[in-house]
């Protein structure tokens, strides 16, 4: 089995009937939204919110029953990937631009669940380009003062076209030569005008769950 769908599938056995869950994005929570979805079918009794659009749809394609937010107090469960995971469980999130949507589940789950294979595992942060999503209005300026931060942000293109998030705004990708303190870069980054949001995840998992190549799974 995929070492991501091997992490993504004990993730989904700690999801319990009545839960809100909240569905990740990217290439690992695919498993987990696949295997949710084959446990609704299964009977389990789940309501489910999404952390982007893509993820929302896929859900809806499978039967999961999603939820308006207005609706939910709060979410259980939140199962999502990572492009890196630190010693203390902090996170680079983003390569696929949902960091925003993202953080809002997480910082809304009673548990955050993140999972991942061996290779997104690092000692310190920062060889994974940080995303940092930014408003449109005058983000030549708001990357100049990103920059100002110590690194090289670059406007995300995709087929030579800027890349538009599901919230309407762009992405600087910022190579930092190594980030030694992520709750302090993350304050910075929040007081600059401009920015949305960012994908440094400080302090917010609970757990991480990691599928290795030898079919086996381990827990942080
Ligand atoms: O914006 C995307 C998300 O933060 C993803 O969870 C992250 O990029 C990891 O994605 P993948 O599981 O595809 O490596």
């Amino acid at each position: 089995m995929n070492v991501k769908q091997l992490a993504a599938e004990k993730a989904v056995e700690h999801i319990e009937h009545g839960m809100t869950v909240g569905l990740g994005t990217g290439t690992t929570a695919y498993f987990a939204i696949q295997r949710i979805a084959a446990r609704v079918k299964e009977g389990l009794g789940i309501r489910a919110v999404a952390s982007s659009m893509h993820s929302e749809e896929l859900a809806r394609q499978l039967g999961i029953p999603i939820a308006p937010f207005a609706a939910i107090e709060g979410i259980d469960v939140t199962i999502d990937g990572a492009d890196e995971v630190d010693e203390a469980l902090n996170l680079i999130k983003g390569g696929g631009g949902a960091l925003l949507r993202e953080k809002i589940l997480a910082a809304n789950s009673a548990k955050f669940i993140v999972i991942v294979d061996e290779s997104k595992l690092v000692r310190k942060l920062g060889t994974f380009p940080l995303p940092v999503e930014v408003i449109p209005f005058a983000y030549e300026l708001t990357r100049r003062q990103v920059q100002a931060l110590g690194c090289e942000p670059t406007l995300r293109t995709v087929d030579g076209k800027t890349f538009v998030t599901d919230n309407g705004n762009f992405i600087l990708d910022c190579a930092f030569p190594v980030i030694d303190n992520p709750a302090d870069l993350s304050g910075k980054l929040h007081l600059i005008p401009g920015v949305a949001e960012h994908g440094l995840f400080v302090k917010m998992t609970d757990t991480v769950i990691i599928g290795s190549g030898d079919g086996t799974t381990r827990y942080l």
